[in-house]
């Protein structure tokens, strides 16, 4: 295609919303009209599948729940008044704590004010709230907003850590839907310990945000936590951060949360249109769907180029992967569908791994995301006429180029600037683009059942663990595996019991090898 060929397709396929100030640009992917009109009667279903969706259908035909995540943002989208009063009274009540905890009303025992938030959750409870504090945090915020989400004993050391000297003023805010992931109990149980080992009533510091009757909730009532704040019923994990999952940390740090709502509810009006060229998550799908074949053949790599949007990609990589990596469809063929995300930033990305996207194998679609304002206030110029802003340009628009010249596809968003407004618009467009392809490839995006599976063996592992530990305190002489894995009837499973084995050897916990543990036949193990 040439330079005017080109720059006719741009002007063809370019979206504009004036309202959002926000443009999506496709023409770099290598569609043609054939291929959309063929697409057209899937795309008809997938309006009135969301169409149903938001007025209240059970979306989530496995879990038998209706997905609300668009109500939260329009409440008198809502299919009951019930429902929609709860998510009024919801972020009233969001607004009303945070404001008392940020002007001290609400303050640690014998202290003026909270000046740190520690959020304890994981995969959707965690990656939203983590996306948001990196681009809308202040540069001072009148609280600091730290992370566990993870499992990892020495990732919770390093941060409970840094926050020793300020857990008397350390607000914790708990947050697990079903209210009993196990990582996230973790390192509640932790941090509560270290409170404790403080001589400080966890219970004067601690929120949860957790469904109905959950674990979690009945815990926090019970022991008296300062708040509990409802995660519904309605609200998948990895839709949920505008909802008290991601509204309460960024109103905690000063962050707009109205506007963030705002900017999602300005996009939910665009990308309500049952019109694909009008409607730029159905633009996105289209490009998605083109990219893989409708089987994800395509990796899609996000760049951003603004280190406040770093962590989108990883945001984006549950709402993707989580929604849409199914192995079947909605009548239970087998079809292993999914996209697989991942990404960075730009043009930091340019010194790593875009000499692969340039020149190796061609397995991705890129999404630039472009802003427009380069920084609030004047820039140096680092040589006459041009600033740090122009390079941070040029890389993109060169880098696009260069990837389209080598026969590589990519999709360009344009916002205004990184703020509440356009930070709500991007999550809800993907979250409508996710919901939109799913129909397309007639998957449930609403479910995870794949996630279980791992669950389920991470629990047998601690079984085995509890069951190895138990025969060789029995044992009246050291014994090899292979006897321990007999006595424990694992013999079926002795990879496992030897790593087992060897975790507790190494953390001089309860077991000890003697031997070379390089050679699992020969080795010994005793009780310590
Ligand atoms: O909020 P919860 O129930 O702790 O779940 C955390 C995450 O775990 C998952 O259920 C997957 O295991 C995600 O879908 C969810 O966001």
């Amino acid at each position: 295609m040439d330079a005017a060929a080109l720059w006719q397709r741009y002007q063809d396929w370019l979206f504009y919303d004036a309202g959002l100030g926000f443009y999506l640009d496709i023409s770099r992917m290598r569609f043609d009209e054939a291929f959309v009109e063929q697409m057209q009667p899937r795309f008809n279903k997938a309006f009135e599948d969301m169409a149903a969706l938001e007025a209240g259908a059970i979306a989530n035909p496995d879990e038998n729940r209706m997905v609300g995540h668009y109500w939260l943002r329009d409440p008198d989208l809502a299919p009951t008044s019930i429902i929609r009063q709860d998510i009024i009274d919801t972020l009233v009540y969001i607004e009303e704590f945070s404001s008392k905890v940020r002007t001290g009303v609400i303050h640690p025992p014998d202290r003026e004010k909270f000046t740190d938030i520690l959020s304890i959750g994981i995969g959707g409870s965690a990656l939203g709230p983590q996306f948001v504090a990196q681009a809308l945090g202040p540069d001072f915020p009148p609280l600091e907003v730290h992370f566990i989400d993870n499992t990892d004993p020495e990732g919770i050391d390093r941060t409970l850590s840094r926050l020793a000297e300020r857990l008397s003023t350390t607000l914790v805010i708990v947050t697990s839907k079903s209210g009993g992931t196990q990582e996230t109990r973790n390192g509640m149980i932790e941090t509560k310990y270290r409170y404790e080992a403080q001589g400080l009533d966890f219970s004067k510091y601690a929120i949860a945000v957790t469904g109905a009757s959950s674990n979690l909730e009945k815990m926090a009532h019970s022991q008296g936590w300062l708040a509990t704040f409802p995660m519904h019923d309605w609200v998948g994990g990895r839709t949920s951060e505008l909802s008290a999952v991601g509204l309460l940390p960024a109103a905690l740090q000063g962050i707009d949360i109205r506007s963030i709502l705002g900017g999602a509810k300005q996009m939910d009006g665009v990308t309500r249109t049952p019109e694909l060229s009008q409607n730029p998550a159905a633009l996105l799908a289209l490009a998605w769907y083109h990219a893989g074949n409708g089987k994800g053949e395509k990796d899609m790599v996000i760049l951003p180029y603004k280190d406040s949007l770093l962590l989108f990609s990883r945001y984006l990589q549950q709402l993707v992967m989580e929604s849409l990596g199914k192995e079947k469809d909605l009548d239970g063929n087998v079809v292993y569908q999914g996209i697989a995300v991942y990404g960075n930033k730009g043009s930091t990305d340019q010194h790593a791994y875009v000499q692969q996207l340039r020149e190796g194998v061609p397995s991705f679609f890129v999404t630039f995301i472009e802003v427009l304002e380069d920084r609030q206030g004047e820039s140096v110029q680092v040589e006459p006429g041009i600033t740090s802003g122009d390079y941070l340009f040029g890389f993109l628009q060169g880098t696009r180029q260069a990837l389209f010249d080598n026969g590589r596809e990519s999709i360009t968003l344009t916002i205004p600037q990184v703020n509440a407004h356009t930070v709500g618009a991007l999550i809800a467009l993907y979250e409508r683009a996710v919901g939109l392809y799913a129909s397309l490839v007639n998957i449930n995006a609403y479910h995870q059942p794949g996630v279980e599976a791992g669950k389920k063996a991470a629990a047998s592992v601690l079984e085995l663990q509890l069951q190895a530990v138990q025969i060789l305190q029995a044992a009246e002489e050291p014994l090899s595996l292979q006897s321990l894995a007999e006595k424990m009837g694992a013999t079926h499973d002795i990879e496992t019991v030897y790593k087992l084995v060897r975790h507790l050897h190494a953390n001089q916990r309860q077991v000890v090898i003697q031997g070379d543990p390089g050679l699992p036949s020969e080795i010994r193990l005793s009780a310590l």
